[in-house]
């Protein structure tokens, strides 16, 4: 389980802090999406979860431990627990996919021959077995993101953190990132976090979800909870403007007519 207690974080020359002040619960097994315009603070809250940035307070408890406080050589093991996606995937152009997937491995030390071995399981589990010699400018970009997803898996982290993963994928592209991180979900059993401005991105796979506002945390919780309070600023997000729709159909002389028939 990770346990943000009380989180803040101030950049030198930034007055206003990025994070203020934010507590959340993630349970194991869960995919918690975390919400927010720009410059909410996703990033940060993100970073700080496996100290590619430092909280300036606040404490991060991942299993119980307080990762802020460890040592370095517990930090590079807590590392390995946590695998990370980005939205520009970060590949190393100048290896090719099977390369790139073995890097953690590499740095964990691991023999060349388990080397070869795992890396040809996670190409498989992201089905990229036939890209093994490809390099990343010869990927699109679901595929570029399907070699991120193998590399943060490399060391069987407990958890994924996904740091705008869809965000520069067409609507397509995005919906087959999702299914992968899903279907991983459900083999793997690990636990996923995922920050994002996409609404449909929380729609499509989150079980949980909080909201981010100017670094502070708005609301946060299960949405089987959220759902069912008509205030809650997650479920008027999440939910279509009804309004909204038939102003638009209206717009358009379509009148009377079932949205699902529209659709
Ligand atoms: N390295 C940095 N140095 C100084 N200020 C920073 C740094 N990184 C982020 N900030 C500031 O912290 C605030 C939160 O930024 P952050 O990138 O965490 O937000 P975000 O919600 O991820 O936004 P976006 O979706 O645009 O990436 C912003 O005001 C930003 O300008």
């Amino acid at each position: 389980m990770i346990e943000i207690d009380r989180l803040g974080k101030v950049y030198d020359g930034n007055g206003r802090p990025a994070l203020h002040d934010v507590s959340l619960r993630i349970e194991d097994g869960a995919i918690y999406g975390i919400l927010g315009r720009s410059g909410a603070g996703k990033s940060t809250l993100i970073r700080c979860l496996n100290l590619l940035e430092r909280p300036s307070s606040g404490r991060i408890l991942i299993d119980g431990r307080d990762i802020t406080a460890l040592d370095p050589r517990e930090l590079r093991l807590q590392r390995q627990r946590t695998g990370m996606i980005f939205q520009q995937f970060n590949l190393l152009h100048a290896r090719n996919v099977s390369s790139n997937v073995a890097v953690p491995l590499e740095i964990a030390g691991v023999p060349r021959r388990e080397r070869a071995r795992r890396v040809g399981e996670l190409l498989d589990l992201v089905g990229l077995a036939d890209k093994a010699r490809a390099f990343p400018s010869q990927l699109s970009g679901g595929q570029k993101q399907r070699v991120g997803i193998a590399r943060a898996l490399a060391a069987r982290p407990r958890y994924l953190l996904c740091d705008e993963a869809t965000s520069a994928l067409d609507p397509e592209t995005t919906a087959s990132v999702l299914a992968l991180l899903e279907d991983i979900h459900r083999r793997l059993g690990l636990t996923i976090v995922l920050i994002t401005h996409e609404l449909e991105v929380v729609k499509a796979i989150c079980d949980s979800a909080a909201l981010l506002e100017q670094g502070r945390l708005v609301e946060s919780g299960p949405l089987s909870s959220l759902l069912r309070q008509p205030e809650s600023r997650l479920r008027q997000a999440l939910l279509p403007d009804r309004q909204a729709e038939q102003a638009f159909l209206r717009r358009h002389g379509v009148e009377g007519v079932s949205l699902s028939v529209v659709a």
